[in-house]
């Protein structure tokens, strides 16, 4: 389970990204995080993988302070979070099935394993006839799906997704999405998914929590919170659905 407690984040510049943010986020659970542009989205993952530590709070990670973790705590935390992004972050000069297999050989498994676990993963996400392909070769949902194995493939326990369908089309996206929601459900996996679209929300969340000028302005389940409610920034994002 992932916990912030009262956390702020401020930049050495000054920048107040996020304040006084309380947010419980179950395991297994969808949990998507939306809000506009600047609304601290960004800094919010950062924090869960403890790639920024809090100004003020607490961030916990199955009851670890992730920001009083050591530097070997901090990379056995990593290898437990996998991360998606929206430009996907593939080496361009390593084929797919060697950019899923990186983790893997940082993490020292041997060569078979390696290519073992590869192939499982590849066939998983629905692109095995592509592991000798390099990304320039494949359209924006392959390459999001190698994003996906390449996350996948140490078995973390939380996927966080970073805009990760924001590059692609609506029906590509509605693919990638059932099959985060798939792998979900299969490995228990709990998914926190930034966005600034709410219909990626209602593809696959089961809880929303809204972000509007760094303050948590509403969370709980989707259903609840988009037809009841009344909070500006909500109905901002819902835009022309609600009326
Ligand atoms: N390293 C940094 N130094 C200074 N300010 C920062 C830094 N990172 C983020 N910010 C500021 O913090 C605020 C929140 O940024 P963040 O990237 O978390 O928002 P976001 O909701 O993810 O936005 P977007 O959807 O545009 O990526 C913004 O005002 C941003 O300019």
């Amino acid at each position: 389970m992932i916990r912030l407690e009262n956390v702020a984040k401020r930049f050495g510049d000054g920048t107040a990204a996020l304040s006084a943010i309380d947010l419980e986020i179950p395991r297994g659970a969808i949990f998507g995080i939306i809000g506009r542009s600047g609304a601290g989205k960004s800094t919010l993952l950062r924090l869960i993988n403890g790639l920024e530590h809090p100004s003020e709070g607490n961030v916990l990670v199955d009851g670890a302070l992730v920001s009083r973790l050591s530097e070997s705590g901090l990379r056995k935390l990593r290898r437990r979070i996998g991360m998606i992004f929206q430009s996907f972050g593939l080496l361009a000069n390593r084929t797919i099935a060697a950019n899923v297999a990186l983790p893997l050989e940082l993490d020292g498994v041997a060569r078979s394993d390696r290519e073992a676990r590869v192939a499982e993963l590849l066939e998983r996400v629905g692109i095995a006839d592509k592991a000798s392909s390099y990304p320039a070769e494949l359209s924006g949902g392959q390459r999001q799906r190698v994003g996906i194995a390449r996350a996948l493939a140490t078995r973390p326990e939380i996927l966080l997704c970073d805009e990760a369908t924001s590059a692609l089309d609506p029906e590509t996206t509605r693919s990638v999405l059932a099959l985060l929601a798939d792998l979900s459900r299969e490995m228990g996996l709990t998914i926190v998914l930034i966005t600034h679209e709410m219909e990626v929300i209602r593809a696959i969340c089961s809880h929303v929590a809204v972000l509007d000028h760094g303050h948590l302005v509403e969370v709980g389940p989707v259903e609840t919170v988009f037809t009841a409610s009344t909070r500006q920034a909500t109905l901002a994002l819902l835009g022309d659905e609600r009326k």
